[in-house]
């Protein structure tokens, strides 16, 4: 079963990719499988190293838009180009506005390393 952060990197990073054309967004929703059942509504990808997006969870850090205390702001803009369907786009025709932009991040961090968090005595 895919991760929380494999899906991350699935439906939000694309570090190969610097100029994309109008046909970006329609493209890789359906390529990443954001298109299947529903046409996901918004989506953003980002167009930096992985590392340089892993980062920003030691930058910044803000209130999740669901009040969650584990959001982080990257220090710098970003390359990020957004996708947001189009009005009168009707499944399965899922058809998108491509937004090319630059832009400092948000987003959620969670430790997925194993570590040891309470000591719970000696025997
Ligand atoms: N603090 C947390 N800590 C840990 N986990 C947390 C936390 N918060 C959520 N999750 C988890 O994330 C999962 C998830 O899918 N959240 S999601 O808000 O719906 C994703 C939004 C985003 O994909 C997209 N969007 C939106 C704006 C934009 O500019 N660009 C753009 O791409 O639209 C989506 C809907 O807005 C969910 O399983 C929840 O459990």
């Amino acid at each position: 079963k895919e991760s929380q952060a494999e899906k991350f990197q699935r439906q939000h990073m694309d570090p190969d990719t610097s100029t994309v054309t109008a046909s970006y967004c329609n493209e890789m929703m359906k390529r990443r499988n954001m298109t299947v059942g529903q046409c996901k509504p918004v989506n953003t990808f980002i167009h930096e190293p992985l590392p340089d997006v892993q980062v920003i969870c030691f930058q910044g850090n803000v209130t999740c838009k669901n009040g969650k205390p584990n959001c982080h702001q990257s220090s710098s803009k970003m390359r990020i180009t957004d996708c947001r369907l189009k009005k009168g786009s009707k499944y399965p025709k899922c058809d998108y506005q491509t937004q090319q932009l630059q832009k400092s991040i948000i987003v959620a961090c969670e430790c997925v390393q194993y570590e040891t968090v309470d000591f719970d005595g000696s025997v």
